[in-house]
């Protein structure tokens, strides 16, 4: 199975299944001689575990991060980074009427498929339980990028969505709700529908808006590795994610160029930024935005037709313990892919100097 490292400089490489013993990674390539705030790392793990709040899947792991190798003293040592996060709280159970039987819309069918052979139980390697590992390495890019500030919430569930531009956000109030949406009122909303929906064993999409602020000029590799393209290739590396967009997005395809022109101030910085902070693939120092699309889970708690091994197609009820929205858990994810790119064009760049 190719594909399980992601980045140049800064590289992650990934390993583990949602049921096995535990899951882990590699990093390479993080400078040596940084004091590591572990309390932090720890911080972005709670964010994202799974059973944190009623709105979640109530799979109840701690994910509390076992360091190997890479840090000594509290300090990188400039040598790979090695983790792992044990997994205590299977059911799988839960997953013995698929054994033989694709989910519609999960990875089952097309994971054995390709490799011919399938840990059936939470959906293997497929399971977002993977980006655990992405949000330990993610939480140390942060600090390599400590002046950078990465921040992104829950814009949107379902039809209720975020009616202000992020400006007008107090991002003091992302942790404040189990959503993680900073407009209270709109929050309070997307709350009351999630449980609504999860009654009725069904699930939801949502979108989440990140916003990376006192970028410095010129991260970004033109013209393959465009600091957007990276950022799209993270975002839609995530389980769940269909779209990407940044700066006006989808909207600009609607406007004119006299309208859509980001003009410039004398000391180079624009007026407005639809060009959501980058130019010709390189950061140009505006704030970088971009919203990431997440479609609805796929395990349902209700009957619905699927696929068996022996090509007929059959009535199955979900079962287990699943999210009916990812949103809330995705976004400390989305930041954490975020501070990958960024540290690796930010290290890429100091090659330069
Ligand atoms: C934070 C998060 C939690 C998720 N939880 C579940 C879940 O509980 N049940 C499920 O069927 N899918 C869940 N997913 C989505 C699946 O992992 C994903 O749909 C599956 O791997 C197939 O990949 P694809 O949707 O990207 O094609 C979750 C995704 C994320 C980002
Ligand atoms: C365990 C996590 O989320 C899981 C993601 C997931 C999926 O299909 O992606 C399915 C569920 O797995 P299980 O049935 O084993 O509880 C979620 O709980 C996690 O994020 O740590």
């Amino acid at each position: 199975m190719a594909g399980n490292s992601y980045g140049t400089l800064f590289r992650l490489t990934t390993f583990g299944e949602s049921h096995g013993e535990a899951l882990g990674g590699i990093i390479d390539g993080c400078p040596a001689g940084m004091t590591i705030d572990l309390a932090a790392i720890q911080l972005e793990m709670q964010r994202r575990k799974p059973g944190q709040s009623t709105i979640v899947t109530q799979r109840k792991e701690e994910d509390e991060v076992q360091f190997l190798s890479g840090i000594f003293e509290g300090k990188t040592t400039g040598t790979p980074i090695g983790f792992i996060i044990p997994n205590t709280n299977q059911k799988s159970d839960d997953y013995s009427h698929i054994k033989d039987s694709y989910r519609p819309s999960h990875a089952d069918y097309v994971y054995e498929k390709k490799y011919g052979i399938r840990d059936y139980r939470g959906g293997g390697r497929s399971s977002a339980r993977e980006t655990a590992c992405r949000v330990v390495a993610g939480a140390i890019a942060k600090q390599v990028l400590c002046h950078i500030k990465i921040n992104a919430f829950v814009s949107s569930v379902g039809d209720i969505f975020i009616d202000k531009p992020y400006q007008d956000l107090d991002f003091n109030l992302i942790e404040s709700n189990a959503v993680r949406c900073p407009d209270l009122a709109t929050a309070e909303k997307m709350e009351n529908y999630i449980k609504e929906i999860r009654k009725e064993g069904d699930t939801v999409g949502g979108t989440i808006t990140c916003v990376i602020q006192n970028v410095p000029i010129g991260l970004g590799e033109p013209v393959f590795d465009k600091l957007h393209a990276e950022l799209g290739k993270a975002m839609l590396s995530i389980n769940a994610v269909k779209g990407f967009e940044f700066g006006s997005g989808f909207c600009g395809a609607k406007m004119k160029g006299s309208e859509h022109n980001d003009l410039y101030n004398e000391d180079g910085s624009t007026r407005t930024n639809l060009s959501g902070g980058i130019q010709g693939g390189i950061s140009n120092g505006m704030d970088i935005y971009f919203r990431v699309a997440f479609k609805p889970v796929a395990t349902l708690i209700q009957k619905q037709e699927v696929l068996t091994n022996q090509s007929t197609i059959v009535e199955q009820q979900g079962k287990g313990r699943h999210d009916p929205c990812v949103v809330p858990r995705a976004v400390p994810i989305v930041e954490a892919m975020a501070a990958l790119v960024l540290a690796d064009f930010y290290l890429l760049n100091k090659t330069y100097l």
